[in-house]
């Protein structure tokens, strides 16, 4: 059977420092089942900040960093160490500060990587080295409902063949970028969506009422087990 819940707490800061506490505790875990954890980092505001949470958390260390394998749920298309790739805000957020296995570490390829401008090899090879599950997918949540680079009414959120999608024409630059699907986030036992801020209010309001995911992206996340909403008390629409 499958949870669904939306935690909301009073500010950002809590919101963060409550979900790096249950991830270091879920990674945990994981480790004790199965030797080793899965997880999908995202990018976005709140997303990283809630590895900068980790990062500070005095707990940190009790998860097995080496024991981390880490993928990534979307990438912006661009060159290796850009500012803006979400693989370097969550090195410089959190990665770079903790022992891991380099050879765990699974961020999408750049735009000036082994598939040049070739989005779709980047897509397929990336596609073919996911594991059966996660045990937990992070994901953001945009104001128009996207997750991941899944936008609204685009062919990407429609994807159901494959599990990594070329987008070209993401509404929020840059406009280059890879995705996981829909499949790809539901195999996740736990899929967390963190957000935050009084614009992304619709985007919780309607996503948690099940709108079709072909118009809210956010909607047709699920976890196999459990799809958990941390939201800020603004994002919880006060
Ligand atoms: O562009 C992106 O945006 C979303 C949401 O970002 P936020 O700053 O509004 O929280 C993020 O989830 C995604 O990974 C990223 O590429």
């Amino acid at each position: 059977m499958t949870e669904r819940y939306a935690i909301s707490h009073e500010t950002t800061e809590l919101l963060t420092a409550a979900a790096a506490a249950r991830l270091i505790t879920t990674l945990v875990d994981a480790q004790l089942r199965h030797g080793s954890a899965q997880l999908v980092l995202t990018g976005g505001g709140t997303g990283i900040g809630l590895l900068d949470q980790v990062r500070r958390s005095p707990a940190r260390d009790a998860v097995n960093w080496s024991k981390v394998d880490f993928y990534w749920g979307d990438e912006r298309f661009l060159d290796a160490g850009d500012p803006e790739r979400n693989e370097t805000q969550a090195r410089n957020a959190l990665l770079d500060h903790i022992e891991i296995d380099p050879a765990r570490v699974h961020p999408m390829a750049a735009a000036d990587g082994p598939f040049g401008a070739d989005q779709e090899s980047a897509a397929a090879d990336y596609a073919a080295l996911l594991p059966e599950r996660f045990d937990v997918c992070l994901l953001g949540v945009g104001e128009e409902g996207h997750i991941a680079s899944l936008f609204p009414h685009t062919a990407a959120v429609r994807a159901s063949g494959e599990l990594v999608v070329a987008v070209r024409d993401s509404p929020k630059p840059p406009s280059l970028r890879l995705s996981l699907t829909l499949p790809a986030i539901h195999r996740a036992s736990e899929v967390w969506l963190v957000t935050a801020g009084a614009g992304k209010a619709a985007a919780v309001r309607d996503g948690l009422a099940g709108v079709p995911a072909e118009e809210l992206p956010a909607a047709g996340a699920r976890g196999q087990q459990r799809t958990l909403w941390f939201l800020d008390r603004a994002a919880a629409g006060g």
